[in-house]
């Protein structure tokens, strides 16, 4: 499978590059980025550490997208709009793990899913796929005294919140307790808050250092806590989930999946 990575300075972008470049079955076409971005002309492979690639880094979606079957996509919402229309139209596969997509961007990924194969998800990593299932039917178990809080830490760099694994744990949680997350949610919490609405869905966002990715659900009963964990240790892990998934997806019609799909959840 032919293969481009879109955001490919990135910190994403360059552990893409060395997962589409080494997994069997895959070839890197392209790796681009956005005009004036100080990495344009530089060898993708060098860029990503390895050997040159013989494939240089450009500002021209379009031809890149015209010669392959899939694009890699962690860049952010605006970009990965843009590119879900350019891949519905070159009918090609669409690895999104870009995170902070508001619901008028999902709505266009569902209008490019038409065309494209899309594969979209808040985390590439079986971990946390199989964390979300665990946390679905712990929240349909548990009677509604307990509280249910999401605790998330990323590095200093990340620039939407919660972060996409965090609302991904949260869906999950809701759709175990039967609510709509969007009514449950409660993001911010400051000052007066007054006590806590039963039935709330809690985020907290912790932000520093070198952070790859933290998550933790907390199930608050009455008189016991249970907390399920995952703690991410090299976006490395990422990047291979993200070529799974264009590997996966390849030979399948138009549509939109998630990482359930991929995975077999
Ligand atoms: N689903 C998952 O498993 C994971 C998701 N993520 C998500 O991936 C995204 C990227 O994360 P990260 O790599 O840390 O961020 P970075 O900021 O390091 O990388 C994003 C890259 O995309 C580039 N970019 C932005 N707009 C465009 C454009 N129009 N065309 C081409 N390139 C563009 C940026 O360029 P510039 O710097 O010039 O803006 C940058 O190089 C985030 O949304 C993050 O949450 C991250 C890890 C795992
Ligand atoms: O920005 C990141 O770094 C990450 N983003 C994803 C998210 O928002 O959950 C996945 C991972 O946790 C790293």
């Amino acid at each position: 499978m032919r293969l481009v990575v879109v955001g490919a300075g990135g910190r994403m972008g360059r552990m893409l590059i060395r997962a589409a470049a080494q997994a069997e079955g895959c070839t890197l076409t392209g790796a681009i980025e956005r005009e004036g971005a100080d990495v344009l002309g530089q060898d993708a492979g060098v860029l990503a550490g390895l050997q040159p690639l013989g494939v240089p880094v450009t500002d021209d979606p379009l031809a890149a997208f015209a010669a392959t079957d899939g694009v890699l996509d962690f860049t952010a919402p605006a970009a990965t709009v843009f590119y879900a229309e350019l891949a519905a139209q070159a009918r090609i596969v669409h690895v999104v793990g870009t995170t902070g997509l508001s619901e008028d961007d999902l709505a266009k990924l569902r209008a490019a899913a038409y065309h494209a194969r899309i594969v979209r998800s808040g985390n590439m990593s079986l971990g946390v796929n199989l964390v979300a299932e665990l946390v679905r039917r712990v929240a349909a178990s548990l009677g509604a005294d307990f509280d249910i809080e999401i605790l998330e830490m990323h590095h200093r760099h990340k620039v939407d919140a919660p972060s996409g694994t965090a609302l991904l744990l949260g869906e999950a949680a809701a759709a175990g307790r039967g609510v709509d997350l969007a009514e449950a949610r409660v993001s911010t919490r400051d000052g007066h808050t007054g006590a806590r609405r039963p039935g709330d869905i809690g985020f907290a966002t912790l932000r520093g250092g070198s952070v790859v990715g933290d998550h933790s659900v907390i199930f608050a009963g009455p008189s016991e806590r249970i907390t399920i964990s995952h703690h991410a240790e090299d976006r490395a892990l990422f990047a291979s989930g993200a070529v799974k998934a264009a590997l996966w997806a390849y030979p399948k019609p138009p549509g939109l999946y998630g990482m359930t799909d991929v995975l077999g959840l």
